[in-house]
């Protein structure tokens, strides 16, 4: 766990890069600092790994004191990723990989034979292996970047903008890259992104900053769309292109995915794990209402279904608008939200991340349909 408390940064020229900032960055979790130009999201960063020291406050990485540790030390489990790659010019692909194993300790056959499947996992054609950073494209850089950082196996990941040099469709590439990895490594990553779209894309967890260092927001993506803490936010996340912006778009590509559903009668062979949920419906199949295992154990000491259920958030229809839909996800205590046919009855639901990549992915296609047709310059 990283965190901040009551951080702030002023640089010798009286500059306040960062004010009182107090966050706390759960493990494993991806948390993207967002926010325009100049507004203390690479200080904050590089505060956490001691290439800024705060001019007061304080910053705990697991609990530890970060001014107690050796620089150099913390840099070892925290990785750092920046725009350029930041890759060495007169070593091959493999040797940059290899740099902070053999710095560890490790030789330099060892280094390198793991390096090679580091390279492997960010997606790298091995046979690039050999070149110089020179020789690589801009998108191929990035993923050496990420292998390199990736390297030392660190807990924590640092990344700087690390996509915003490369062109769109490779820039995709590198975040759907970023997601997969994620779901298989697990680190606890920090990611500065100046794109809204590219924060709620990846975050777990999204810190919005505004003018003069101050931490305006931080929430799960969902919630920095929906309800923007300040006047701020609201228009930086351009609330008008964004969350209002849904109602007029159409729920009818939103793929509903079958819901867990049961009747009351069922409840007595129903099994639920520690985190699943059910819908409640009637007879009539219409929802009544979330179940979790805590509710179907008070049922099954004589509660009512009614004190046992969850109110079920606002329900959506499939050919309604995207609001509607990202809207009852938000609502659903399960974060599932749920769809139901004129007649009210269930017929399937969808959670918020999908209504927001599918939100993303209508916009590039719009942004290429322009492009494509001349009109780069209208604003959307
Ligand atoms: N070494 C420095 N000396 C003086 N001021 C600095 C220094 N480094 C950064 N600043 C100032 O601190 C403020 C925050 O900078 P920072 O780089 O953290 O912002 P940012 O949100 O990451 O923006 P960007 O995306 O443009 O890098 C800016 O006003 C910047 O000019």
């Amino acid at each position: 766990m990283i965190s901040f408390q009551n951080v702030t940064k002023q640089f010798p020229d009286g500059t306040t890069a960062v004010d009182s900032l107090d966050l706390t960055i759960e493990p494993e979790s991806f948390t993207v600092f967002v926010g325009p130009s100049g507004c203390g999201k690479t200080t904050s960063m590089r505060m956490i790994n001691r290439m800024i020291e705060p001019s007061s406050g304080t910053i705990t990485v697991d609990g530890k004191d970060i001014r107690g540790v050796d620089a150099v030390k913390l840099r070892l489990g925290i990785g750092y990723v920046i725009q350029s790659a930041g890759l060495l010019p007169h070593r091959t692909v493999v040797d940059n990989v290899a740099t902070v194993p053999v710095l560890r300790g490790d030789s330099r056959r060892e280094a390198r034979k793991a390096a090679l499947g580091v390279l492997e996992r960010v997606g790298l054609d091995l046979s690039l292996a050999n070149r110089y950073p020179a020789q690589l494209s801009g998108g191929q850089q990035q993923r050496v970047g990420v292998a390199r950082a990736l390297a030392a196996d660190p807990p924590i990941l640092l990344m700087d903008e690390p996509f915003s040099a490369v062109d769109p469709v490779v820039r995709e590439d590198l975040q759907a890259e970023m997601q997969r990895l994620q779901a298989d490594l697990k680190k606890t990553i920090v990611f500065v992104t100046h794109d809204i779209d590219e924060a709620v894309k990846l975050g777990d967890r999204v810190a919005v900053f505004g003018t003069g260092g101050r931490l305006q927001q931080y929430d799960d993506p969902q919630t920095v769309l929906a309800s923007p803490a300040t006047d701020f936010v609201a228009s930086f996340v351009g609330r008008d292109r964004g969350y209002r912006g849904l109602s007029f778009r159409t729920a009818a590509d939103v793929e509903l995915h079958p819901i867990r559903t049961a009747v009351e009668a069922e409840l007595t062979s129903l099994r639920l794990e520690h985190g699943e949920w059910v819908l409640m419906v009637t007879e009539n199949g219409a929802p009544d209402g979330w179940m979790d295992a805590g509710g179907l154990e008070a049922h099954r000491n004589g509660r009512s279904l009614h004190e046992c259920t969850s109110a079920g958030g606002s329900l959506f229809v499939p050919g309604g608008d995207l609001r509607q839909a990202l809207d009852a996800a938000i609502s659903s205590p399960s974060g599932i939200g749920v769809a139901v046919d004129k007649s009210g009855v269930v017929v399937g639901g969808v959670d918020a991340t999908e209504i927001i990549d599918l939100l993303a992915k209508q916009r590039k296609q719009e942004d290429r349909d322009r492009m494509s047709h001349g009109g780069g310059a209208q604003g959307r």
